[in-house]
């Protein structure tokens, strides 16, 4: 009894019979089932309209699923309802800051969690120096280069301590240095990550177990190096293997 409850705790995402469409695109996506433990680092890899941001979703409480469900820590997620245990990290980062300064987009998150202002403030500069953008902190965020936005949309998560982050292309317009910078940062970072990408070399060094999803089926789970560097059943679903892998 005692184990079964430890092992249920150690579960971060667990993904039931999950089933969604769109009122215009049906079975985006089909029967998912998985589990994710915490501290895993996951990447999620798949062709364009796979459904990974559709799944995400779901995951975060922005969709509704259209049927089966997902628990975070054994609690069902509800749509609209906030659960700071889980963070997204938007494919764009334009969609994520909204406010005045860097710094209120940062501090936007623990406020609403009804934090007292010495804690806002110091979970604000902590998420801002993580990322290595507390020199931007007064910048307007509309005025920021794809990368440092990128990096403050990061901030504005981890100042909401999240146990696990789900990433959406976190690659997507970084230039090289930008691009290693945040590998290092992913490669540090503690929580529970899920990561979308294209850029599978980035999900490489990152991540130590693959799901391949396309149209919207679980088509693969398991070590990187066994699904990645599975040539045929990559170039079937419209990937290819990532050269460290060749
Ligand atoms: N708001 C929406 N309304 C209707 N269909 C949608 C909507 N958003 C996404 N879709 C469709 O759902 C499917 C999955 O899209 P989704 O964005 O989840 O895929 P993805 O794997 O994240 O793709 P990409 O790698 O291109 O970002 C696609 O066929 C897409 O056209």
């Amino acid at each position: 009894m005692t184990q079964a409850l430890d092992t249920q705790k150690t579960i971060a995402i667990a993904v039931s019979n999950l089933n969604f469409s769109y009122p215009d695109q049906a079975n985006v996506l089909d029967n998912l089932n998985f589990t994710i433990q915490q501290g895993e680092r996951v990447g999620l890899i798949g062709p364009n309209g796979a459904g990974k941001t559709t799944l995400f979703f779901c995951l975060c409480g922005v969709l509704s699923p259209t049927s089966g469900g997902v628990q975070l820590w054994g609690k069902p997620v509800e749509v609209g309802q906030f659960r700071p245990e889980i963070g997204l990290v938007f494919q764009n980062p334009s969609d994520q800051l909204f406010s005045a300064s860097v710094w209120d987009d940062v501090a936007f998150g623990p406020e609403n969690m009804g934090l007292s202002p010495d804690e806002v403030k110091s979970r604000t500069q902590k998420a801002l120096h993580l990322t290595g953008v507390t020199e931007l902190a007064d910048r307007p965020p509309h005025h920021l280069s794809g990368g440092q936005k990128r990096m403050v949309a990061i901030a504005s998560v981890l100042a909401m301590h999240p146990q696990a982050i789900v990433y959406d292309e976190p690659s997507a317009n970084l230039d090289l240095r930008s691009r290693r910078r945040l590998i290092h940062f992913l490669q540090a970072s503690p929580e529970t990550l899920l990561i979308s990408s294209h850029d599978l070399d980035l999900i490489l060094e990152v991540t130590s177990r693959t799901l391949l999803l396309d149209s919207g089926n679980l088509i693969a789970d398991g070590s990187p190096a066994e699904i990645m560097g599975n040539r045929q059943m990559m170039l079937d679903h419209g990937l290819e293997v990532p050269y460290p892998l060749e």
